[in-house]
């Protein structure tokens, strides 16, 4: 089933086991599922890397994985790609920076970087001159801070959520600072206007430009908040920020791989991003940025005649014109685009599993990828409300709400999941014995991320009918040791009842 052909009423009637394996049998994508190594519940278990015991009982069965929103899995090619990078530095030494080798599926580690930005620039919807892979997420974004946040008297401010991911709150905060300035008057910090709600509508967002539209010098935000799941509506934001005169960046953290962006269509300023969600390249892996081809041109000629000719910033060699960059002088002319934002030599090693991630994308193509990411969270919005819905009928209170957007353009893959008070240690104990993973955000929020590169519907399935158990579970042991322990009391458990 390709997307277009499938409805929400085709997921919507897919309430048993039998169903879910029936859509698994008709996803355009499930070829690739073998690309990918799934940790086994045995895996999990283990207290050492390899297989050492005898014990059979867990070792052909994989677990949940519906984590890729945090550590993406790995690709099996990935090895390969590092094996190579292992034995071109083994056998040539410095040659491997210049020569290409028949048998290596990696590039002459020179241009590894360029490669890897070819490769990324589709799955960001930018021009390749857009695209650099480089450093991480936070050191990106303090770059592109020295080059694109430039306060003067007027217009210092910066306008970000009040729950901003942690990195991008020090980030803002110490630029903030760095020239000197108040954070407490500079950084202007939106909070949900509802308490009920955990969302930021586009509408607040664009009167909060509004209100600070003359003194503001910038605006971040992420394309998908890692909290709450909710995907902002990029293109509109980022007009309306332009309306105003106002230079706009996107922490795409959470977006990138995860849903279809058109950066230079948007005419986004700038962009972030890391490697280790839904791009499955590893922990920490190296990360990349999007500098729309506005504000990267290079005036040679300027340039000739002593003036700067180019977007200041914080330059090294790397991002130094290739043609001169190995006669080691003193005058830094950039490469025109995000390459020239550049500092050190990138780790050729980082790119290796970002080479053999991308083939895998390439493969299956970003509206591809979409359209089964879409399809398999309504799936699970659909299990997990229809569960509810039962249990509520059957008397029983809500023991779990989904606080991410409903519509499905307001979200990727995630659904963040927030558990009634004094469940969450429970549920996520019990998730693990059941060889589950999701991630929790304290106090109280789960999140689950369906990754359709790897996973398939029955592991949706499997994991609502193990999440609702384990609430219920979470619920009555709650309600027994309120109780007393041994008493009457609590609420029985009837099991999960989807395929009633
Ligand atoms: C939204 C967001 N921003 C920033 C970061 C920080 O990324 P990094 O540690 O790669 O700099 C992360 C992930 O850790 C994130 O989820
Ligand atoms: N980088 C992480 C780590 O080293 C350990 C645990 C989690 C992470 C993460 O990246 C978290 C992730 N950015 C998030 O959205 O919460």
């Amino acid at each position: 089933m390709c997307s277009d052909q499938a409805s929400k009423d085709t997921i919507g009637k897919a309430y048993t086991r039998e169903e879910a394996l029936q859509l698994d049998g008709s996803d355009c994508l499930r070829h690739l599922r073998p690309e990918f190594i799934i940790p086994t519940k045995d895996d999990l278990r283990r207290k050492t890397l390899s297989s050492q015991s005898t014990s059979t009982e867990f070792q052909e069965e994989f677990c949940v994985y519906l984590c890729g929103n945090s550590l993406g899995l790995q690709p099996r090619r990935s090895a390969g790609h590092v094996s190579d990078y292992m034995k071109a530095w083994a056998t040539k030494g410095v040659l491997g920076h210049f020569k290409a080798h028949q048998d290596s599926t990696i590039p002459p580690f020179v241009n590894i970087d360029d490669v890897a930005a070819q490769q990324m620039a589709p799955i960001v919807g930018a021009l390749v001159s857009e695209v650099a892979v480089m450093e991480t997420l936070s050191a990106n974004l303090h770059l592109m801070m020295a080059s694109f946040y430039r306060p003067t008297e007027k217009r210092y401010k910066i306008i970000l959520e009040g729950k901003a991911f942690p990195s991008d709150h020090y980030a803002v905060e110490s630029q903030i600072r760095h020239h000197g300035l108040d954070p407490e008057r500079a950084m202007i910090l939106m909070e949900p206007l509802d308490s009920d709600q955990a969302t930021i509508t586009t509408s607040q967002v664009m009167a909060t430009i509004d209100q600070h539209a003359l003194t503001t010098a910038l605006i971040l935000l992420p394309g998908i908040q890692y909290y709450t799941g909710q995907y902002f509506d990029i293109r509109t934001i980022t007009a309306h920020a332009h309306s105003h005169g106002i230079t706009i960046g996107w922490d795409l953290a959470h977006a990138v791989g995860n849903v279809e962006l058109q950066l230079h269509d948007w005419d986004v300023d700038f962009a972030v991003w890391c490697s280790y969600k839904y791009l499955n390249c590893g922990p920490g892996a190296i990360g990349g940025l999007f500098v729309h081809d506005k504000h990267s041109q290079v005036d040679r000629e300027a340039i000739g005649n002593g003036h700067e000719g180019y977007r200041p910033r914080l330059s090294g060699w790397w991002g130094g014109d290739k043609a001169t960059r190995f006669q080691m002088g003193s005058h830094f002319v950039p490469i025109p685009g995000a390459a020239g934002f550049q500092v050190g030599n990138p780790c050729a090693l980082a790119i290796c599993p970002l080479l053999a991630s991308l083939e895998i994308f390439a493969i299956a193509s970003m509206p591809a990828v979409r359209s089964k990411s879409i399809m398999m969270t309504n799936y699970l919005e659909e299990l997990l409300q229809r569960s509810t819905s039962t249990a509520t009928q059957d008397g029983m209170e809500e023991l779990y709400w989904i606080i991410t957007p409903r519509s499905t353009a307001e979200r990727g893959a995630q659904l963040s999941i927030r558990l009634q008070p004094g469940l969450l240690e429970g549920v996520m104990m019990e998730l693990e014995e059941q060889g589950v993973v999701v991630d929790e955000r304290k106090p109280d929020v789960v999140r689950v991320a369906p990754a359709p590169l790897y996973n398939t519907f029955s592991e949706v399935w499997d994991f609502v009918a193990i999440f609702d158990l384990a609430c219920r579970k979470a619920k009555s042991k709650k309600t027994n040791n309120s109780q007393g322990s041994g008493l009457l009391g609590g609420t029985e458990d009837k099991g999960w009842s989807l395929i009633k």
